[in-house]
């Protein structure tokens, strides 16, 4: 898929008075992802969406939605987003879904049909006709959601929607999220300061500390068994066993090589019956958590 990516952040500054919150950021965001937005508290990932969905002006640079500017096309931008920036407001007393007529009574072109299958895609249709006042912290936080996607945006903007839910309805978070974006092809954008979410939750995620873009990664997901990464045999004798692995490259007297996890243990076999002593196997490839607490200066990552 060659799409054209749904956000354009493009050397966005964002600066009051003479502090500069965000620092030159560009960052794409490709159609149909759940995308991350990573960094430790105050790094400006806050500031980044509401830039994003126009709560807050934009000092220098750009940001395109589905190729409109949210700057000078606001209107257009702004369609194509779903959001939940601020705690979405809801009236307690009324059920789930008398809220979300209620909005949908002010977007145009939204149906019962329509309600219902957002509720669906939360999962919230055996509570919906409940009050609000009854809901638990994960399901105000579903209705936000269901709210957020009637009119079908093609982005979904979360702040840290894991703030407050339990393993439990993080768990249940991830997975409508994921179904979402694999159902309506919607792109889904959340921030957090919890990397550990972030690696289950999401396909791509950026980094960014005291406002400044440090990091885009792909996560790959699904097949780790077959997922190549670099693995160092501490050797008594690294030459010896490159030869007889024919492959790899020698660093600080261990012997280095790029494979999947079967192979871990054939090589090891391989080394052992040659008559070669390994001392130990380790991964050089290192963690996101590694290079996020290395990058953060060992920083509260949650
Ligand atoms: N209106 C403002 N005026 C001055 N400084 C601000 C303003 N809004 C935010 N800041 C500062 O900008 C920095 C980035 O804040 P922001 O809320 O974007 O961070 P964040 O990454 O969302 O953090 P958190 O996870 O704590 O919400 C912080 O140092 C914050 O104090």
């Amino acid at each position: 898929m060659n799409q054209e990516p749904v956000v354009r952040i493009m050397g966005v500054s964002k600066k009051i008075g003479s502090k500069t919150l965000i620092d030159n950021l560009t960052l794409d965001i490709p159609a149909g992802q759940v995308f991350g937005f990573l960094g430790p508290n105050g790094s400006g990932k806050t500031t980044t969406i509401r830039m994003m969905v126009g709560l807050m002006s934009i000092t220098k640079g750009e940001i395109l939605i589905q190729g409109s500017s949210i700057k000078s096309q606001f209107e257009q931008a702004i369609s194509h987003v779903g959001a939940i920036v601020e705690n979405p407001e809801m009236y307690k007393f009324l059920t789930g879904y008398q809220n979300l007529l209620h909005y949908a009574r002010m977007s145009p072109g939204v149906t019962e049909e329509r309600i219902m299958e957002a509720v669906k895609r939360v999962g919230m249709e055996h509570r919906i006709h409940d009050k609000v006042k009854t809901y638990s912290l994960g399901m105000r936080q579903r209705l936000g959601v269901a709210q957020a996607i009637l009119h079908r945006p093609r982005l979904l903007i979360l702040d840290e929607p894991t703030n407050g839910l339990d393993p439990q309805g993080i768990r249940e978070l991830r997975d409508y999220l994921r179904e979402l974006s694999r159902e309506e092809g919607i792109t889904v954008f959340v921030s957090s300061h919890l990397l550990s979410e972030m690696e289950l939750m999401c396909d791509t995620v950026a980094v960014i500390q005291q406002g400044r873009l440090i990091d885009v990664r792909v996560l790959k997901t699904g097949d780790k068994e077959g997922e190549q990464r670099e693995i160092a045999f501490e050797v008594n004798d690294p030459q010896r066993a490159k030869a007889i692995i024919g492959e790899g490259r020698i660093e600080d007297s261990r012997l280095i090589v790029n494979v999947n996890r079967e192979k871990i243990s054939e090589i090891n076999a391989k080394l052992v019956m040659s008559g070669i002593s390994v001392y130990a196997i380790n991964n050089v490839t290192r963690s996101l958590e590694d290079q996020f607490l290395e990058i953060t200066g060992g920083g509260h990552i949650g």
